[in-house]
């Protein structure tokens, strides 16, 4: 039985859970928040934890990286890329009436449009996670003109009605989850195969990125990601995370990584593991 860590009950964490375990045998670890879902692993009483790191409209959950580089050292396992559909929630009434909708800051941005066009003198309140804006709605039961905004599993699960559905910005919303942890995990869906790397430069001068990048082009390794965050050492020091469509151990990835060693780069293999998804 694994036992999977994830922000929740009832958030697309939590939906993600299911989809990444399928038929294999998995027990749920709700946690408040991201922080717990991360030291539930690293202090064994969960086997993976759920990580939502990427989202088509608002870009890298920033916070999550960060972890992932600063607080942790825990490898990823697999991703799968999940079309997200946002609804709005609550007590069934007049979209007039509502005064505070409650969300997750990442779901309450994938919806902005939204929320500016139809409720534009409520007052947008961010929350742990999706379900836990649910939760307070429910909670708060003696006040009128609550919402949330979540799936429409967190509007079963509190007994609220979907007050309006497909409420996300775009079509094509979707989310980047990655499973984490210290074992492999080896499932049966098909995927193509990634590496997530964190390349940090000898130096800044002139081309140091352009050295990097030139090193994957010769080798003809394919770079799907590539994104800068704060080293926290000093002002203007950056990491980059870069994501590649190759295994580890597949050719020519070794001699990549040689490639930047002798370049002084220093590099940190966040995870090779199967993708799949949109
Ligand atoms: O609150 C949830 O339902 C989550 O699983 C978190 C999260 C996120 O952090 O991006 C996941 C998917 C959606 O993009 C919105 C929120």
């Amino acid at each position: 039985m694994k036992r999977i860590s994830v922000l929740g009950p009832g958030t697309f964490s939590e939906e993600s859970a299911h989809h990444f375990l399928g038929a294999v045998p998995h027990q749920l670890i709700p946690c408040k928040l991201i922080a717990d879902v991360f030291q539930a692993v690293v202090s064994g009483r969960a086997d993976l934890g759920v990580i939502p790191i990427e989202n088509t409209l608002e870009g890298s959950v920033s916070q999550h990286l960060d972890w992932l580089v600063h607080e942790v050292d825990l490898p990823i396992q697999a991703e799968w890329v999940y079309p997200i559909t946002m609804n709005l929630i609550g007590r069934a009434g007049p979209l007039e009436g509502i005064r505070e909708v409650l969300s997750h800051p990442v779901a309450l941005g994938q919806c902005r449009e939204f929320l500016r066009a139809r409720l534009p003198r409520a007052e947008v309140i961010p929350v742990g996670s999706t379900s836990e804006g649910a939760r307070q709605v429910r909670e708060r039961a003696s006040e009128t003109g609550l919402a949330a905004i979540g799936s429409a599993a967190s509007a079963a699960l509190y007994g609220l009605d979907i007050l309006a559905g497909h409420i996300e910005d775009h079509p094509d919303n979707a989310t980047r989850f990655v499973l984490v942890g210290p074992e492999p995990l080896v499932l049966s869906r098909p995927g193509r195969s990634k590496t997530s790397l964190l390349v940090t430069l000898p130096a800044d001068f002139p081309g140091a990125l352009h050295q990097v990048l030139s090193v994957f082009a010769r080798k003809q390794v394919n770079l799907v990601r590539i994104e800068s965050r704060p080293t926290r050492k000093r002002l203007g020091n950056y990491f980059f995370f870069i994501d590649v469509d190759s295994p580890l151990s597949a050719q020519p990835m070794p001699e990549a990584l040689a490639e930047l060693d002798s370049l002084g780069c220093s590099v940190r293999v966040l995870g090779s593991y199967l993708s799949h998804g949109v």
